[in-house]
């Protein structure tokens, strides 16, 4: 078992503190490293030493700082595999979802490459004045990142390190505490990349710690993603303390299927969508609203499918999907079923006794497929962030349309159907900030902001594309008078005759 280090000011270093935290196999349910409580001091030495290598990062020119995130997406890489594997082996995603939470980091540097022309500015002349308006963009300072478990490759070293970096800020990640080692696997290949000491610093602490985050006077932004209860803590003591702040939180996405979709392909979709990552990201889709004409023959078509998911160490070659994170979110994730059951769901498949052979320590929970949920079921309203699939039955489009809006939650929202008249009015009328057409998942794509809605995201700015620049930069309106050219000329008020 592995003694984890914390990354500060370009060192790697042992914590002083006593306490640890168990990163677990989830596969197996034993312990694979155990990772530092960083102490307050520790985490304030590292907002110090990004602090302290802030003015030189930022005066490092825009190019070269691109050059240097594109050195970090080769060496992500050449590194993709192990990577892959690690990230498998901490979290227990099948290898294909974790082989795509790596390349999602490896396209987070690829778009932070572009940073000299994302962050290219505006100018305005106004010929008649001699006046010349220069907008540009500039970075701020340090930023903090606070990063779920369920991610550990794409949410900090995709979505926040690689924009918040190259646009010429520092920053202190504090790495999820059950998924560490991928989030800190990545930053050792920015540091051999040419990333200066104290530009990113990854550390790992409890609550109390990390809260610090959201006071300190030198720390200029959070990007949080997390939980709703977290992340509205966040959003407001953040605030509160003058920072900028976007919090990415829970979701609760439906499906909607009409009687036009086809059946198996439909099925596949939602297989993939409901049952990848076993339940555990934000784009799952939990909740499937279907037409009543059709409901019974997608519902068997969902349960033959899922019945031929391999479930398994996630690491394992053929394994198509993995345990969830903990033995505590295996024990939520089984109340949730048995609180839906009580509710009145009936179960069509069930995967609370599943047993892996020859890893029944794992904290695996098998699909499971719930159906003929209504609307006053609290299991198809509230996030479990598992292998739990909800059926609601409906008559017609714009009755399935209703339940999905009358969501506290709007992260992503999908139709499957080949009328294009209700996929149009679908895109128009859906809260979901990730909007899907016969795809179970909208993916999120890197030049464009990953955009959830209501209760899913607190904040202003969005992460990714412009929007994630925006966040992590501040305009700057520079205005020139160039007297020696032009002649300026003066409006008199008191020569107006009074005409218009
Ligand atoms: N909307 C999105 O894009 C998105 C993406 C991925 C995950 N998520 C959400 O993440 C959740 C799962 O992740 P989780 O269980 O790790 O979430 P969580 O809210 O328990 O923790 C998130 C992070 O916040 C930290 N934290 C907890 N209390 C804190 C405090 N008082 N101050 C500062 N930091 C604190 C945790 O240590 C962790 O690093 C799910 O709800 C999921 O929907 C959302």
């Amino acid at each position: 078992m592995k003694t984890l280090q914390y990354f500060s000011d370009g060192k790697w270093l042992d914590s002083t503190t006593n306490k640890f935290m168990d990163v677990y196999n989830p596969s197996t349910g034993e312990v694979l490293a155990k990772a530092p409580c960083c102490t307050k001091d520790e985490v304030e030495a590292a907002i110090a030493a990004a602090k302290k290598a802030f003015p030189a990062w930022a005066n490092t020119p825009v190019t070269r700082r691109a050059q240097i995130m594109f050195k970090v997406r080769e060496l992500i890489e050449a590194n993709l595999e192990r990577l892959t594997h690690l990230c498998a082996m901490e979290n227990g995603k099948a290898l294909g979802d974790a082989l795509g939470d790596v390349l999602k980091a490896k396209e987070g540097t690829e778009v932070a490459s572009g940073m000299p022309s994302l962050m290219m500015g505006e100018s305005v002349m106004d010929i008649s004045t001699g006046v010349d308006t220069v907008l540009y963009r500039e970075p701020i300072g340090v930023f903090a990142g606070i990063v779920p478990f369920n991610f550990p490759a794409m949410i900090p070293m995709g979505w926040m390190a690689p924009t918040c970096i190259a646009a010429g800020n520092t920053m202190v990640i504090k790495a999820a505490s059950f998924t560490p080692m991928t989030c800190m696997e990545i930053a050792k290949l920015y540091q051999q990349a040419g990333v200066p000491d104290g530009v990113l610093n990854i550390v790992t602490c409890s609550r109390n710690e990390a809260d610090l985050f959201l006071t300190h006077p030198d720390i200029r932004g959070v990007s949080f993603v997390g939980s709703t209860s977290v992340g509205l803590h966040v959003y407001s003591k953040a605030a509160a303390h003058g920072k900028r702040v976007q919090a990415l939180c829970e979701a609760k996405n439906h499906a909607l299927v009409l009687e036009d979709a086809p059946i198996e392909r439909t099925a596949a979709g939602i297989i993939n969508a409901s049952f990848g990552c076993a339940g555990e990201r934000c784009m799952a889709l939990p909740v499937i609203v279907v037409q009543e004409s059709i409901a019974d023959a997608l519902v068997d078509a969902i349960v033959k499918q899922a019945k031929q998911l391999k479930v398994g160490p996630g690491y394992e070659k053929g394994v198509d999907m993995g345990p969830v994170v903990t033995a505590a979110h295996k024990k939520f994730v089984i109340d949730w079923i048995n609180k839906g059951i009580e509710e009145g769901a009936k179960v069509v498949l069930d995967g609370r006794n599943i047993s892996v052979k020859g890893y029944e320590g794992g904290f695996y929970v098998g699909p499971t497929i719930l159906d003929h949920i209504t609307e006053d079921m609290t299991v198809g309203a509230q996030e479990i962030f598992g292998p739990v699939l909800c059926i609601k039955r409906v008559k017609d489009f714009d009755e399935g349309l209703a339940i999905m809006n009358n969501n506290e939650f709007a992260n992503g929202s999908v139709i499957f159907t080949q009328n294009g008249y209700y996929a149009r009015e679908f895109q128009k009328r859906t809260d979901g900030g990730m909007v899907g057409i016969n795809v179970g998942i909208p993916v999120p794509v890197g030049v464009f902001p990953f955009s959830g809605h209501k209760r899913s995201f607190f904040g202003d700015l969005h992460c990714l594309g412009k929007d994630g620049m925006r966040f992590y930069t501040e305009s700057k309106c520079v205005t020139t008078r160039w007297f020696d050219e032009h002649e300026i000329k003066k409006t008199k008020v008191d020569s107006w005759d009074g005409t218009i």
